[in-house]
Parts: structure tokens; C-alpha cells; sequence
């Protein structure tokens, strides 16, 4: 195709084309959104690209990330992108990174190098690792996120308009770890304890089975008052904690045998255990314990032909007929799930057994997770769950329609036209939303708001860290505030003579020096420990971070107010999140691959008020043409929200839902240029704001 690069230019201006094919842009995420933007900036006249993506390619991607055939599961995402990519426009020069963009190549020099940096990520802390290089680079970052039929594009460039992390995010939502482990009540609670607890007990790496330990976070020897009821807790928590090795299949233990053994313990044992801790029960119910003898009186021969039968690849369900995904199974069939799940797991994927996370694709895993909750569930008198719906619950899963991911990466590409065409009072935030009662899709833009001062990651930022200093160590702060909380990928902290560093180029014996701390409460630290009104000084060299973190020690703080036993205040995430079902994943979240991190939840904008004037916004969709494309639009039954957590590709905050309603109030000059509806109406003209240049206004990206 010789004249691929001429496509754009019946258009564009000669200047905006010239500069769109000169500029340099990078991509991070090649997933969804990832997919849908390179095609449209290559079918724009983009022509050099780097790709960020650090996944390979699942079957379970396929129904909406066009690029990618079955011949290619397995594959990176970002060399498949770019190479099928380079066929439909081969002039287009596209470099592929098969990694994770928080690796030390991708420095500050990398990001200097791009024009325009557009994310298609999944999760927050990468970005908000993206951020932060791109407001020490000075490169413009155009962020967006989708959830089901809404979406979201916001622009950020330093000194202009407020950066990523200027506004709240939302946290994901977290438990108490007690109502975790004995006094659960909704069946989110018994999925977490599930997939968190149990499963990673049974079949995870022994060193990530104590993350719900609430005694994880505490120094050793420590001591602190307590109530009757958390004293009980607590020595509900050792008992657990004893039992470790009893999760674990005995040489020779027989398949079946072991997993009966594990039924009998989790949900008779362990539950009259609790029952009989008194103090737990004087406010609420004590839950019942199940007798695996009544539920199924005759196991061998139910269960052990099927077991014997079974080929590798197969699933609990399948084996016994439950084939109906939405059917909430009675007792009876949870118990037979629960049993062959797990003793499949190790019979037929022994090699697996001791170094498990969940993952949501996996078929095997889902049904052990879904039926011992619901087995839970049932002790504690809770609503059980269907394969289907307690699947999006613990693998945080939100429908991801292809449409609305094409339509975001059009608006991704109209705001980097205008940061390009130098017209920069035309950039908008804007929002794709369902009008509810017109069945439309709606979208909408607001002015981006001017940089906040206080913001930890482009202004001077102070934030105030509630906790227990005797009881919280320096690992626990490091890794759970620090690096998961506050995303710092490589953290330099400073109070007085206390030093701590981490990353390559420090000597074994810092190394060593550095990791003794670790276990140390902050009040033992050296230069006379954190306490009350301690600032703490945290940098990233590597992120061009750096934050005041302000003491303050309580000893008393409730589970309620800090499931994680600390409060974080100030300029950073405190909104919570609105949807319980993003949380699932909230408590445990490795730090790992991302993918699987609570990325952060959403709240999604609101329909627009039933008196609205409706000329305000561009409709792009009618109702008929909604339910076509909804029907044409492939939806991922298996989305995992963020990490974990979030609406995977949502960045929604309160805040955004706050803007969005607040635009909807607003005049029509603040609504989004009718880019959408220009096309059909033929009025090329509306697309005069991205062809005219403003030297004003354009920033220098030399
Ligand atoms: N730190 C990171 N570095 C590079 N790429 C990342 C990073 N974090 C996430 N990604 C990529 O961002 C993309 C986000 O795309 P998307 O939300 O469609 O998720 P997905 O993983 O493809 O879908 P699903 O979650 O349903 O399997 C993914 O391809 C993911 O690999
Ligand atoms: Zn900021």
C-alpha cells in the first residue's frame, strides 16, 4: 500500500498532517483500548509508534481486541499489535516493548523522546507511575478508561492542567480482615475469604498465605488494648495460624480423601471452633457448622467414578453435569464441587499446587473459589452465589464492549489532533455515558481543570499517615502505604538520622543493613524511631517523586475507619469506592504483573438529569443503533476490574462523576466540540479547532 501515509490528509490541514506524521507517540497498554487506538492512529497518519504491553495474548481477549487471532494466544500482546498493525499500514514504523512500563529502561530520557504519550492501561499504579514520568518529562498524557457502555478521556499536561493524580481516586474497597476471617455477612466477604484465604492456603506460594493475617502488620511483641471481641478474634487467628500445615496433602493422602478432609476441617472443625467463642456471637448470630456426612452421604460412589474419569483439561462442573452457570447450586452441589475441584487440582495439576494466585480464566480455579464460598456462605446464613456471578465478583469482572473501546480511542486521538494542532484551549476531559431514559450514548466534555497545588505527584505535597507506630514495622509501611498505596516503585525514605534505600547499585552490606530494619516497629527505627508529628521525607529517583509524609501515632484506630490499619489524608486517593463488586480482589492484590491489582474503582457518571436539554450533547448512538451495536459488540465476560479491582480500564473518580453532573448543568460552549455528529452532518468545518494552529497556545515539545 504505497499511499497509506496520504489517507488523513482529505482532513487535515497540510501543516497538522506534516506534524502528525513527524510526531512521535507512545502507547502503553496494547489491550482493549490499546487495540482500537493504534488502528486509529495509524488510519489518522500516525507513523511512529512505540508499544508498551507487558501481557501476552488469552483466548478470553479475542472477542474484542481485533488485532489478535487464536493463532496468536500466547504471544505478546505488543509484538502481534505492532506487526499486524505494520500489514494494514506498513509505512508506519511501530516499536513493540514486550515489558512492564514501571522497568528502568522506560526513564526519564525514554519518555523525553515521545510527542504525546496515550495509556491503555488496566490498572492505577501503572498509571500513576506513567504520570509522574510524564510530568518530570514534560510530555502530554492523554489517560482513558472504559466500563461496559461508559468511558472517559482526560488530558494532562504540566503546568497546564491538573495531572493524573491531581484528583482523587478512588481506593479499592477493603474489609476488616476479623469480618474476613469469623463474622462475614455479605457474600463478597465469603468470596474474598475464599479466594484469598483459603485458596492460597490449599494451592498458593507458602510465603503469600499470611497476607490476611491481620498479625502481618504488627511489630514483634508488640502489644496494644484490645476488646474481649478482638481478643477472641485474635485467638481465632491463631488457631488458624497453628493449622497451617494441615491445609497441605499428607504423603500418599489419596486425592478425594485429602479434599474431604480439608471440607471437614474448613466448614465442621473450624466453624465449631468459632461457634464456641462466645464473645464473637453476643451481637450477632453464630454461624452453623456443615456435616459432610448429611450433605453427602454416599461420597465414594458419587464422586470417585466421575474423579477416575475425568481428563486432564476437565472441569469440576463439567464432570458432575452442572452445566448451567447462573444456577445457584443447593449445599448438596457446592460440597460435590468443592470436593472434585480440589482434588483435581491434585491429582492432575500437582506441579501447580504450592504456587497458585486466582486467576479468573482459570475454569478450575473458579469453581473451587465460587463453591467454598458458597459453602461459607451457607454456615453464616448468607445468599449463595452462581458460577456466573460469583466468577465477576472475585475476579473483579466487568463486561468490556469493543464498541465503547473504539469510541474512546476516537477521543483519545481527537485530544492528541488538538495538543498536536496547538489548539490547546479546545482540550476537553470528556465523558461517554448512557442517557438512561433516551437509551443514547451520550458524550461530553469539561475543561480540564488547572494543576492543584497540593497534589503529591505535580505540586508540593504533604500527607498526613495516620497508624500505630509501636505495632506497624518499616515493611509493612514500605510495601503496603509506600509502594502499594502511594505507588513509589524504588523507595528513598528520610527522617532525621533514619535512612532506608532500595534499588540496584546499593552494596551487600546496605542491602543487609536496609533489610534488617524491615521487621522493626517505626518507633524503633534508628535516629529515636517515627513518632507523633515525625515527617518523613519519601523520594523515587527513578519516578521523580517525592512527598512529605506527616505522623501521626494512634493507637486505637478502629477496623472500620482502617482496614488496613493506617489513614492516609491529603492530596491523594481517599474517595471510596461505590461498587462493592470491585473490591473482591481488594485485600490481597499482589503487586505482581498488575493486571491483577486493584486498579481503582470506579463510580460511574450519572445519567443526565431528566430535564436535560439534550441539544448540550452529541448523541452518537440512537436507540436502535444501540441495540445493534450493543448485539454487534463483543463483551468479555471475564473482566477482571483493576486490578483487581477496578472497572479494569476505568479511571472514573467521584470527582469525575462530580464534573460530569456539573457539565451537564453547564452552558453549551462547555460542551465537547460535536466531533462525533460533524461527519454526519458533512460540516467539515467543525473540525477547524484541530486543523488551525495557534503558536500561542502550542506547546514546545522539542
Ligand atoms: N505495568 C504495565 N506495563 C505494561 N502494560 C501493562 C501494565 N499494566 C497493564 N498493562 C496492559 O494494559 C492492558 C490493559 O488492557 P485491558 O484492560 O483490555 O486488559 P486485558 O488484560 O487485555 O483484559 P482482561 O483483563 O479481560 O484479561 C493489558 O494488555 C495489560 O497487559
Ligand atoms: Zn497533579
Amino acid at each position: 500500500m504505497e499511499s497509506d501515509a496520504q489517507w488523513p490528509t482529505t482532513i487535515f490541514t497540510k501543516t497538522l498532517t506534516e506534524r502528525i506524521s513527524s510526531s512521535r507517540v507512545l502507547c502503553v497498554g496494547a489491550g482493549g483500548i490499546g487495540c482500537e487506538l493504534l488502528k486509529t492512529l495509524v488510519c489518522s497518519g500516525f507513523q511512529n509508534i512505540e508499544l508498551i504491553d507487558l501481557d501476552t495474548i488469552e483466548t478470553s481477549n479475542l472477542n474484542r481486541q481485533f488485532l489478535f487471532r487464536k493463532h496468536h494466544v500466547g504471544q505478546s500482546k505488543a509484538r502481534i499489535a505492532a506487526q499486524v498493525i505494520k500489514s494494514i499500514k506498513p509505512s508506519a514504523k511501530i516499536v513493540a516493548h514486550h515489558a512492564n512500563v514501571k522497568e528502568p529502561q522506560f526513564d526519564l530520557d525514554f519518555f523525553k523522546q515521545f510527542d504525546l504519550v496515550l495509556n491503555g492501561l488496566d490498572n492505577l499504579e501503572a498509571r500513576r507511575h506513567v504520570n509522574r514520568l510524564c510530568m518530570a518529562a514534560e510530555r502530554p498524557l492523554i489517560e482513558s478508561g472504559t466500563a461496559g457502555y461508559v468511558g472517559q478521556v482526560s488530558v494532562h499536561i504540566k503546568g497546564r492542567t491538573e495531572c493524573f493524580e491531581c484528583s482523587p481516586k478512588p481506593t479499592p474497597k477493603t474489609y476488616p480482615i476479623c469480618t474476613l476471617r469469623n463474622t462475614p455477612d455479605k457474600p463478597i466477604h465469603c468470596i474474598v475469604w475464599s479466594k484469598d484465604l483459603l485458596f492460597m492456603r490449599l494451592l498458593g506460594r507458602p510465603d503469600d498465605v499470611t497476607d490476611l493475617d491481620e498479625g502481618s502488620s504488627k511489630a514483634e511483641g508488640s502489644s496494644s488494648v484490645m476488646s474481649a471481641e478482638g481478643q477472641a478474634v485474635l485467638e481465632a487467628e491463631e488457631v488458624a495460624k497453628e493449622d497451617l500445615s494441615t491445609f497441605l496433602r499428607k504423603e500418599g493422602e489419596e486425592p478425594l480423601a485429602y479434599a474431604v478432609r480439608i471440607f471437614e476441617k474448613v466448614y465442621k472443625e473450624d466453624m465449631d471452633h468459632l461457634i464456641g467463642m462466645e464473645e464473637l456471637w453476643k451481637k450477632r448470630a453464630p454461624p452453623k457448622s456443615l456435616l459432610l456426612a448429611s450433605l453427602l452421604p454416599d461420597i465414594e460412589s458419587e464422586l470417585k467414578g466421575a474423579l477416575k474419569e475425568s481428563k486432564p483439561g476437565a472441569t469440576a462442573c463439567k464432570i458432575l453435569g452442572l452445566n448451567n452457570s447462573n444456577q445457584k447450586w443447593e449445599a448438596r452441589d457446592n460440597a460435590r464441587v468443592f470436593l472434585c475441584s480440589l482434588a483435581m487440582f491434585v491429582s492432575q495439576r500437582s506441579a501447580e499446587v504450592g504456587s497458585m494466585i486466582f486467576d479468573k480464566d482459570d475454569d478450575l480455579a473458579v469453581e473451587l473459589v465460587i463453591s467454598a464460598s458458597n459453602l461459607r456462605s451457607i454456615c453464616y446464613d448468607i445468599p449463595v452465589q452462581s458460577l456466573f456471578d460469583g466468577k465477576g465478583m472475585a475476579g473483579n469482572i466487568i463486561h468490556a464492549i469493543a464498541t465503547t473501546n473504539a469510541i474512546i480511542s476516537g477521543l483519545i486521538v481527537v485530544e492528541a489532533l488538538k495538543i498536536l494542532s496547538g489548539s490547546l484551549s479546545a482540550l476537553r476531559s470528556t465523558f461517554l455515558f448512557e442517557h438512561k431514559k433516551a437509551g443514547n450514548a451520550l458524550i461530553r466534555g469539561n475543561m480540564p481543570e488547572p494543576p492543584k497545588p497540593g497534589c503529591m505527584s505535580c505540586g508540593q505535597a504533604q500527607l498526613h499517615l495516620r497508624l500505630d507506630t509501636g505495632t506497624t514495622t518499616l515493611s509493612y509501611l514500605i510495601e503496603k502505604i509506600i509502594k502499594k498505596r502511594l505507588a513509589v516503585c524504588v523507595p528513598m525514605l528520610q527522617c532525621g538520622e533514619f535512612f532506608y534505600e532500595e534499588g540496584e547499585g546499593l552494596e551487600e552490606d546496605e542491602v543487609e543493613m536496609y533489610q534488617g530494619l524491615l521487621g522493626r516497629s517505626l518507633n524503633k527505627l534508628p535516629g529515636g524511631g517515627l513518632h507523633n508529628g515525625s515527617i518523613l521525607s519519601v523520594k523515587d529517583e527513578f519516578q521523580h517523586f517525592n512527598l512529605e509524609l506527616i505522623i501521626s501515632h494512634v493507637s486505637d484506630l478502629e477496623p472500620e475507619d482502617a482496614p488496613e490499619g493506617f489513614i492516609l489524608e491529603g492530596a491523594i486517593p481517599v474517595a471510596k469506592s461505590g461498587m462493592e463488586a470491585t473490591a473482591a480482589a481488594s485485600t490481597t492484590t499482589k503487586a505482581s504483573g498488575d493486571s491483577n491489582l486493584p486498579a481503582n474503582a470506579a463510580r460511574l457518571p450519572a445519567a443526565p438529569a431528566e430535564d436535560e436539554d439534550e441539544d448540550a450533547v452529541v448523541i452518537i448512538v440512537d436507540e436502535t443503533a444501540a441495540s445493534s451495536s450493543a448485539a454487534a459488540a463483543s463483551t468479555r465476560s471475564n473482566k477482571e476490574m483493576d486490578e483487581g479491582a477496578l472497572p479494569a480500564t476505568s479511571i472514573m473518580t467521584p470527582s469525575s462523576s462530580v464534573a460530569v453532573g456539573s457539565a451537564l448543568k453547564r452552558s453549551r460552549e462547555q460542551v465537547v466540540e460535536p466531533v462525533a455528529s460533524s461527519a454526519d452532518k458533512g460540516k467539515l468545518k467543525k473540525w477547524k479547532h484541530l486543523a488551525g494552529d495557534n503558536p500561542d497556545e502550542a506547546i514546545d515539545l522539542s
